[in-house]
């Protein structure tokens, strides 16, 4: 598995000398590889969540940058370009972590040799992003072994933290696709994650193109499934996770986290370490995005003849709130799968890591 850049969410064409992403908003009825060619596509892409998933966001903001670096590599494209990008979206820290590696690596250069540097540094971003992930998945293989009784090993997730939201393997998916490539019997519970679907459109997609078993099942069924004794535990991904490690993900994680604790079930946060915000005290202080209410007035599939279509599902005039995120406090989080190991959701042990990083 992930061995090509098939499975992989963006790839580099060095003819075109722009990246190609696959567009996920046509998913899983259509997939569809778009040429980002423009700052604005770029940030487009990342807006309308073409793109989605906090390490591709950042990888992704990053080639767009390297792209307005090329077309102009004055010290003032350099920050609107970034101002644009860091515009996008507010509460995945990978956006502005990647934005910052790129503007360090290439600030200091004279202006005509920064858009190689900046292409070198996205290219190294996404290869980084590939290898941490792939240890994230090393490191929660590990977890899921623990759990493991000889019987078909059930994990619920939620959202989409799988491949498609990073470059290859994902996140909380990774333990789940190192395990099954591993001949571990795993099967997945998909929380359809509404308003957005991420789930039962992208991780129900990516996990049967793997040949993973897996369920869709509506968000507010997994408490009763949890209580039932169907789910050995629970894996998330994360957006951005405050120092202190409460974990800010997908609006429902919160909900998920205190099923699972009230059911004595492990909750685990799959995140690499660039989604950890060292700078950020506490779950509190990380903005949480607020979308359009159309996203969850609306939902968009494809009818019986497989064309594409969007129905209100309220009322005309109907009020709606979208926040697009929650955060769980990090007393209730097991334990946090990155690639430098397995941690406890605690400021100790992040210091812990953060001193072993020399972040
Ligand atoms: C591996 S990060 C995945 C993370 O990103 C998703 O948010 P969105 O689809 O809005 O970009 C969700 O929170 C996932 O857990």
């Amino acid at each position: 598995m992930f061995s090509n850049d098939d499975l992989s969410s963006l790839r580099w064409d060095p003819v075109a000398n722009t990246v190609e992403i696959i567009d996920q908003t046509l998913l899983p009825h259509t997939l569809r590889w778009v040429h980002l060619d423009s700052l604005e596509a770029y940030c487009h892409a990342i807006v309308h969540m073409q793109v989605r998933g906090a390490p591709l966001i950042g990888v992704t903001a990053a080639f767009g940058l390297a792209h307005a670096v090329a077309r102009d590599p004055s010290d003032q494209s350099l920050r609107s370009a970034c101002d644009a990008l860091l515009a996008t979206r507010p509460t995945a820290v990978n956006l502005r972590w990647a934005l910052e590696q790129v503007c360090a690596e290439i600030q200091p250069l004279l202006p005509w040799a920064r858009a190689e540097a900046a292409l070198n540094k996205a290219l190294d971003l996404r290869s980084g992003d590939i290898h941490s992930c792939s240890l994230i998945g090393d490191n929660g293989l590990a977890l899921l072994q623990d759990l493991y009784a000889g019987r078909t090993l059930n994990v619920m997730t939620h959202c989409n933290a799988g491949w498609l939201a990073t470059i290859q393997w994902g996140t909380a998916l990774a333990p789940i696709y190192k395990a099954h490539a591993a001949g571990m019997p795993v099967h997945v519970w998909v929380s359809e994650t509404r308003p957005r679907n991420q789930g039962v459109n992208l991780s129900a997609w990516e996990l049967q193109q793997a040949g993973v078993q897996c369920t869709v099942v509506a968000d507010n069924s997994c408490g009763q499934l949890m209580r039932s004794g169907q789910v050995d535990c629970v894996i998330v991904g994360s957006d951005r996770t405050a120092a202190n490690g409460d974990v800010c993900n997908k609006v429902g994680t919160y909900l998920k986290a205190l099923a699972a604790r009230d059911n004595e079930i492990p909750f685990y946060v799959a995140l690499p370490e660039s989604t950890i915000d060292w700078r950020c005290p506490d779950g509190d202080a990380i903005p949480i995005e607020q979308r359009d209410a159309a996203e969850v007035l609306s939902v968009a599939g494809v009818d019986a003849a497989g064309q594409a279509l969007e129905v209100n599902v309220a009322a005309v005039g109907t009020r709606a709130l979208n926040p697009a995120f929650d955060v769980t406090p990090a007393g209730l989080v097991s334990a946090l799968v990155t690639e430098h190991g397995v941690f406890a959701a605690s400021a100790a042990a992040l210091e812990t890591l953060r001193l072993q990083l020399d972040r």
